[in-house]
């Protein structure tokens, strides 16, 4: 049984949240592959590579020693034995992410990385490209949106809840070019999948989007 269940949509929209849910629901691995280009970014960074050097940031995301530990508060995040877990949610490392996510041979290097996470066991996928690229044959595709205001208010309070400072209108602006970046690039952009279903969160709470997925996948009857 391979089942996989794509969340793709845009910074800030709930996915992670709805992803997380989804999987301690179903029993299904979790694939969060942000953490991915945001791991390849704070690794470029560390190593003082330039985001615009292909070449050499295709090389770090191929090689890049990570580890995913899952324990009782969440996921543990660990760059070559260093736990980074906070430091890849900054703002700044998002955008730098987003920077290296637009280039195709990172996205080359990540790609069997995502997919091997497909081990047999049932996986839901969190992304930008998930239904459209890295699992095009998944069971149940959701597309999660929300306005640009809500997830720049979502973003500023998610950050003061971990004591890290906010500015609002400095967090909607980045959103709004990350997301300006994400959907107008050439490889992989972030669009919905033909046959993705569209949710918009805005006026939703966190229980409404995940009965109203949950409710979509039991129509679907996808093993458990
Ligand atoms: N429907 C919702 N209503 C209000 N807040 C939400 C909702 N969904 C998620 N959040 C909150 O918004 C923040 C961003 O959610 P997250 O799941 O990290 O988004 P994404 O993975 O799409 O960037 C989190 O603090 C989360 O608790
Ligand atoms: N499947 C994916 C996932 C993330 N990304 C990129 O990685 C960046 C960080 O992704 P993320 O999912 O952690 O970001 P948030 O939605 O949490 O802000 C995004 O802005 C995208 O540019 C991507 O290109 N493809």
């Amino acid at each position: 049984m391979n089942t996989i269940i794509t969340v793709d949509g845009p910074s800030g929209a709930g996915k992670g949240t709805l992803c997380q849910l989804l999987a301690k629901a179903t029993g299904y691995a979790l694939l969060d592959s942000g953490a991915l280009y945001r791991l390849t970014a704070l690794a470029a960074i560390k190593a003082e590579v330039a985001l615009t050097d292909v070449q050499a940031l295709a090389k770090l995301a191929a090689g890049l020693d990570i580890a995913f530990n899952a324990a009782e508060q969440g996921v543990t995040v660990l760059l070559a034995g260093k736990d980074v877990t906070r430091e890849i949610r900054e703002e700044a490392v998002g955008m730098a992410a987003s920077q290296v996510a637009a280039l195709q041979p990172v996205r080359d290097a990540l790609l069997m990385r995502q997919r091997a996470f497909a081990d047999g066991s049932g996986l839901v996928a969190d992304g930008r490209d998930m239904g459209t690229v890295v699992f095009p044959s998944a069971a149940v595709k959701f597309f999660l949106t929300a306005s640009a205001e809500e997830r720049a208010k979502r973003r500023v309070l998610q950050l003061e809840s971990v004591g890290q400072k906010a500015d609002e209108r400095q967090i909607l602006t980045d959103i709004e070019a990350r997301d300006k970046r994400d959907r107008e690039r050439a490889s992989s952009p972030l669009v919905p999948a033909a046959d993705a279903i569209l949710l918009d969160s805005t006026k939703m709470t966190i229980d409404q989007v995940f009965e109203y997925a949950m409710a979509t996948i039991k129509k679907a009857a996808l093993p458990s």
